[in-house]
């Protein structure tokens, strides 16, 4: 193979090109010169010659003897002989260009060569000498910063793999439009030091591909690529930082071979097929960038190699190749064709520039326009002249109502669907109606409560359609929370919140691009401040907010209708609680008068006249009141007597007069007289007619508490519904409607399992589990009590979850919500408990339970350890039984002998009369999701006002809502609050 032709001299001058940013493109060829290594021990072994002679510093000829043509020289940028040190080879072959990369000029080095011709030899030294260089220019020029990273790869078998991150496996290449070929996930390494970068390049040394050949024990089997990326940034005088960034690329490919002089088998063969492979990519790759015109297509894409040196080759890169040869006879054919592929390789012409990252003047120009036009239109005191911004508010003000729009069209949907949900509900229930008796077994299990009793007698008019259809409706009216779909509901809102999510962002971005521009800007004058502030604020103000919650509140109107209806109930309530309270006196007074009438008419006369009492049996208008009252049969009672006294004989009627006797001094002989008359038969009437009336008033005050008992569970029960779905959970799934008479044993078992579980995990108090569990036994009646104990129990679950026993700093001043404090009023019962085994059990009664609990005679205060050990097991259906009847009898549940009634059985578990100071711990804890109710309404910021009824009695908060102090610290707001509206404010 003949020598190529000559480099051109006119070839190796750089031509620096002004760029039109300003930075500078040199147009050069690739540098390339040749290193003739020294014959290798295993040449002279063999007695090989030498066959290349180097003429002058760019010249080298074949100088084999038995050459048939005459040889042509092969000239290239530097010819090195064996005599050349690597450090002349750095210093005149590629420091030039290695350096490059400190100006922000991207640049190559490569070594090619036969195998074990001293690529990896030379480039060790290359790099060394890079290295040195690059510290000492840094070293040079502190006014300089610079930043080095590193990142090194190799191509094995053509898969690309990271040096500094072997467990990587096979990298991929990737296409970026800016950067070009990018190899995915390569580690890229900053550097702190010199000597972390020559450790960094050891270990990527260390790491590459090695395997025995026949002509190289150490033969690199890949092709390396050592990349060291160099930003430098410069401060100039006028305080502009200049920023350069290029990549030194420190390339040692894997040599051509030929397999029979490496005898390469197995491995090594296929090695070297990939590496002969890749190499020819690059030789074609060369070639036709030297012969081809720019523009033609160049084959980069046939190997990895080829397509990860691009730039290096005909691209934004200076570049040295350094091509290594043996000088053996043995070896000429091989160095011959690395000449060629020299020649070829220096006919390649690469543009680099400088890659500043500095900002570019023009970009400052534009900004610096812009600022002055921003600040001229910010000027102007007329907004309608600040143009960019006015477009900006026109945009968004179509998007919002595009939008609004949208939304309109949603609840439209939305409203279609539920008002189809309702007539087909509507319609079930006059079906059902129809074939119903007597009160709808449906309409109780909606929890619906009629307040009018006169629409009972409605409701038992099963033949009347017009009617039913009325309480229909009234039904389908009062459902709204209760009894809509849920998930529907849900899924609204979840709707709504995702428009408010995305109008929100809207908003935001608005605002975000103002305050980048307006940061951007140096306003110094106070005006254009203001205006700015005028201009931000005309955002903020765009309906985007308002119009959502606008929609919002329309959207949730069902859910505050619902609330408000509750309201209105809560203020029956509170009457209904005066009343009862009136009532409830007045039967007190009556029975303890009465008693002491019965019993001895002088004691009571005497006691009345020292106590005052302010009324009697005859003229108290709180009696005219019952009597009165709807349901009390008093007035037959009373006519009774009446009817008595009329028939009675004149005498005897004396004896019913003498209270009516204004005169006290003529009581004593009248009351002789009228005992010595018929005293036994008045007796016998007297207190017929007071156990009758009392019999009656008691009836009706049950009736009172059950109707506001009820009430007050509806209530509740809305309330947890609503904040489970302003939680967006799902709410617990009990249809009770659609519940079959079959599922609800099941359903209770589950229930009440449940309820036992959240009870545990909650720390509720030990005597609520007992009244609970031992009054709701699993009777259809007791679907909402248990409904709602699950429902706030597990809100509560979620609260603690959520609050953990960080609680204090989440409720601010009051830590009585933490689940600390309900484990601290949990012990406190637990205490309160274990005083009162010695006097409400026997000593036989105690010794058969500390047997039977397991508790260990002798042992010190085996009442706490008793009483320790019950409520504990939530698992253990037994526990829970036997820890039931323990309790009870400890605090004397059902001692009177009468039936305790669900219906009082209060939200805030606490009997009203016998309030211990731990039971405080539930009551705050109930009251959480009262409190949670009045954030979330507060949240909503609507427009509408909401009164919350609080009521409660002298020794505290009677229902689960009621109440606002929440703590023993906090008693004093909560005697201020109670009985009283509070309304809150949504604004
Ligand atoms: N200029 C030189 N002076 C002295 N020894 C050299 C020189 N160049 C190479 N050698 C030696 O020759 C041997 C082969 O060199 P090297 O491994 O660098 O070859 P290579 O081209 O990288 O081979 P391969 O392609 O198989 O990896 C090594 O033992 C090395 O020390």
């Amino acid at each position: 193979m003949s020598g190529g032709p000559a480099t051109p001299l006119t070839k190796m001058h750089r031509a620096f090109l002004s760029t039109p940013g300003g930075s500078k493109t040199c147009e050069e060829n690739i540098r390339v010169t040749v290193r003739i290594r020294p014959l290798s021990r295993r040449e002279q072994a063999m007695y090989d010659l030498i066959a290349w002679e180097c003429l002058d510093r760019n010249t080298i000829i074949n100088k084999s003897p038995n050459q048939e043509k005459a040889t042509v020289p092969f000239i290239f940028d530097r010819v090195f002989d064996p005599s050349c040190s690597t450090q002349t080879v750095y210093e005149e072959g590629a420091k030039d260009v290695a350096l490059s990369a400190l100006k922000g000029i991207n640049s190559t080095v490569f070594t090619y060569g036969q195998t074990s011709s001293g690529k990896t030899y030379t480039m060790h030294g290359i790099t060394e000498n890079a290295i040195k260089d690059i510290y000492e220019y840094i070293h040079e020029n502190p006014d300089k910063e610079f930043v080095l990273k590193l990142s090194a790869l190799e191509i094995y078998n053509e898969h690309v793999y990271d040096l500094l991150n072997v467990e990587s496996g096979s990298l991929r290449l990737l296409d970026d439009p800016e950067k070009g070929t990018i190899v995915e996930k390569l580690v890229e390494q900053v550097i702190k030091g010199r000597q972390h970068l020559q450790q960094l390049i050891s270990i990527c040394e260390a790491q590459r591909q090695v395997g025995e050949t026949a002509l190289n024990d150490k033969s690199s089997r890949s092709h390396q690529i050592i990349r060291l990326t160099i930003q430098s940034s410069i401060t100039e005088d006028s305080g502009r930082i200049k920023t350069f960034i290029a990549s030194l690329n420190l390339v040692d490919l894997a040599g051509s071979e030929r397999a029979s002089q490496t005898n390469a088998s197995g491995t090594r063969l296929k090695e070297g097929s990939h590496i002969n492979r890749s190499l020819l990519t690059l030789m074609n790759v060369i070639r036709k960038l030297s012969v081809e015109k720019r523009g033609s297509h160049i084959p980069y894409r046939d190997s990895k190699l080829t397509r990860i040196l691009q730039h290096s080759l005909g691209g934004n890169a200076r570049t040295a190749m350094i091509c290594t040869a043996s000088p053996a006879l043995s070896h000429i054919e091989q160095t011959k064709n690395t000449l060629s592929f020299a020649t070829s390789a220096k006919e390649v012409t690469n543009r680099a520039q400088v890659n500043m990252v500095e900002p570019d003047t023009t970009l400052v120009k534009h900004l610096q326009k812009e600022v002055a036009r921003l600040e001229a239109e910010l000027r102007c005191p007329d907004l309608s002249t600040s143009s960019h911004l006015r477009a900006l508010i026109k945009e968004k003000d179509v998007k919002i109502e595009e939008m609004e729009k949208e939304m309109k069209e949603l609840k439209r949907q939305r409203d279609l669907a539920q008002t189809q949900l309702e007539s087909e509900r509507k319609l079930r229930k006059e079906v059902k109606g129809l074939n119903q008796d007597g009160p709808s077994d449906h309409v109780v299990r909606r929890l619906a409560f009629e307040m009018d009793p006169s629409s009972s007698s409605v409701r038992s008019t099963p033949a009347n359609s017009k009617l039913r259809s009325t309480i229909a409706r009234k039904t389908v009216l009062r459902q709204s929370v209760t009894s809509t779909d849920p998930s529907l509901v849900v899924s609204e809102i979840r709707k709504l919140d995702e428009r408010q999510r995305q109008l929100e962002e809207e908003a935001s971005r608005v605002l975000e691009i103002l305050h980048k521009e307006i940061a951007s800007h140096k306003i110094g004058d106070q005006e254009a401040a203001e205006n700015i502030v005028k201009l931000l604020s005309e955002i903020k103000n765009m309906k985007v907010v308002g119009s959502f919650q606008e929609v919002v509140t329309a959207d949730k109107a069902n859910l505050l209708e619902e609330i408000s209806r509750l309201n209105c109930q809560g203020n029956d309530i509170l009457s209904l609680e005066r009343k009862l309270e009136h009532v409830q006196e007045t039967i007190d007074k009556l029975v303890s008068a009465f008693q002491m009438t019965v019993e001895d008419p002088l004691e009571y006369r005497s006691s009345k006249k020292k106590k005052g009492l302010p009324f009697n049996l005859s003229n108290s208008p709180n009696v005219q009141n019952i009597i009165r009252g709807p349901c009390s049969p008093l007035s037959s009672s009373r006519k009774a007597m009446d009817h008595e006294t009329e028939n009675m004989d004149p005498k005897d009627r004396i004896s019913i007069s003498y209270k009516d006797s204004p005169s006290r001094s003529n009581r004593t002989p009248i009351l002789k007289q009228s005992k010595s008359i018929n005293v036994k038969k008045m007796e016998r009437m007297f207190k017929t007619a007071a156990e009758e009336n009392i019999g009656s008033i008691k009836a009706y005050v049950t009736e009172l508490k059950e109707r506001v008992a009820k009430l007050q569970y509806q209530k509740q029960l809305l309330v947890c519904q609503v904040l489970e779905l302003e939680k967006n959970q799902s709410p617990v799934e009990v249809d009770m409607a659609d519940q079959s008479p079959m599922t609800w044993p099941v359903l209770f078992e589950d229930q009440r399992k449940q309820i036992i579980m959240l009870w545990h995990l909650c720390h509720v108090p030990i005597i609520h589990r007992t009244q609970f569990y031992l009054l709701f036994q699993g009777d259809p009646s007791d679907q909402i009590y248990m409904e709602v104990e699950l429902r706030r129990l597990t809100w509560l679950e979620q609260h603690f979850a959520e609050l953990g026993n960080a609680s204090p700093a989440l409720l601010g001043d009051d830590p009585a919500g933490s689940v600390s404090s309900s484990i601290k009023a949990l012990r406190e019962e637990r205490d309160y408990l274990a005083k009162r085994v010695c006097s409400k059990l026997t000593p036989e009664e105690r010794e058969w339970l500390y047997e039977k609990w397991e508790i260990p005679p002798g042992g010190k205060q085996r009442r706490l350890q008793l009483v320790s050990k019950l409520w504990t097991d939530p698992l253990n259906m037994q526990n829970v039984q036997e820890s039931a009847e323990v309790v009870a009898k400890l605090v004397g549940f059902c001692e009177s002998g009468e039936q305790v009634r669900k219906e009082m059985f209060q939200l805030n578990f606490v009997s009203p009369n016998d309030r211990k100071p731990w039971m405080m711990g539930w009551n705050m804890i109930s009251n959480l999701l009262h409190r949670e109710l009045m954030l979330m309404t507060k949240k909503r910021k609507g427009t509408m006002t909401i009164h919350i009824s609080v009521t409660g009695t002298k020794s505290g908060p009677e229902t689960g809502l009621a109440g606002e102090g929440l703590g023993r610290n906090h008693r004093s707001s909560e005697s201020r609050t109670r009985g009283r509206i509070i309304p809150l404010k949504f604004d």
